[in-house]
């Protein structure tokens, strides 16, 4: 399993900005669609291309680059997963998109499914995890049992803040998954928040608390 943590300025400066106290949420939903950019960038770096030959604007035959076809599902998770949905469909504009709801219960951090609506040829997809917090890692390991019980043979993930403790059990679970992060952060609290994190990223997207 690889973790790539994304050191570029524009990341860690925007990151650095949703850190702070009484962040407005215009201002939160906005960095986290614009960091969700900035980590499908480095995420597609490994996309495969190939050579095509077209017709340049001389009207002579030019070797360009393409994307060969392998297909993409995004997979942001609910809620706060559709924070960053935005920012990585504007890279990535025919990517189908493969719904997984899940929460986490406050009391013994288990995550709770309550929704899946996934693209029918999953198994033909790389499937792309969208969300923004990787904490105790109960979610994130939940959605790719869900994708891999559906066939999905492929998996990465972009998140905007992870926990080593959460990465650890990540691997133990799940290897073959490579994941994009903006920052691994120090470590998880008695109530399995990340510190120093975002704190509770879906409230701060949605306006809930
Ligand atoms: O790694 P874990 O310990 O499982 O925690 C991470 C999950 O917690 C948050 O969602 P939350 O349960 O708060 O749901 P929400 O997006 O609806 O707010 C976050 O967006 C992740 O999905
Ligand atoms: O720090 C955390 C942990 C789980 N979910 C969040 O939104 N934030
Ligand atoms: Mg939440």
């Amino acid at each position: 399993m690889a973790v790539h943590e994304i050191t570029h300025p524009l990341v860690q400066h925007k990151l650095g900005l949703m850190r702070a106290n009484g962040i407005s949420t215009k201002s939160f939903r906005e960095f986290c669609s614009e960091i969700g950019t900035l980590l499908t960038y480095e995420a597609t770096r490994q996309l495969p291309t190939e050579t095509k030959t077209i017709d340049g604007w001389q009207g002579t035959p030019i070797d360009v680059e393409h994307i060969k076809g392998k297909k993409i599902t995004l997979v942001p998770i609910l809620r706060a997963g559709l924070g960053m949905l935005d920012g990585v469909m504007s890279l990535l504009p025919s990517a189908k998109v493969s719904v997984v709801g899940l929460y986490r219960d406050e009391e013994t951090l288990e995550a709770v499914p309550y929704f899946d609506k996934v693209v029918a040829d999953i198994d033909e997809r790389t499937a792309l995890i969208v969300d923004p917090m990787l904490a105790t890692g109960g979610t994130l390991i939940a959605t790719i049992d869900l994708l891999k019980k559906k066939g999905c043979k492929d998996i990465m993930g972009l998140f905007l803040v992870a926990s080593p403790e959460g990465i650890e059990k990540l691997e133990a679970a799940h290897p073959d998954v490579d994941i994009y992060v903006a920052s691994v952060d120090d470590h998880l609290n008695d109530k399995g928040y990340i510190i120093p994190g975002l704190g509770d990223a879906g409230d701060k997207i949605f306006g809930t608390k």
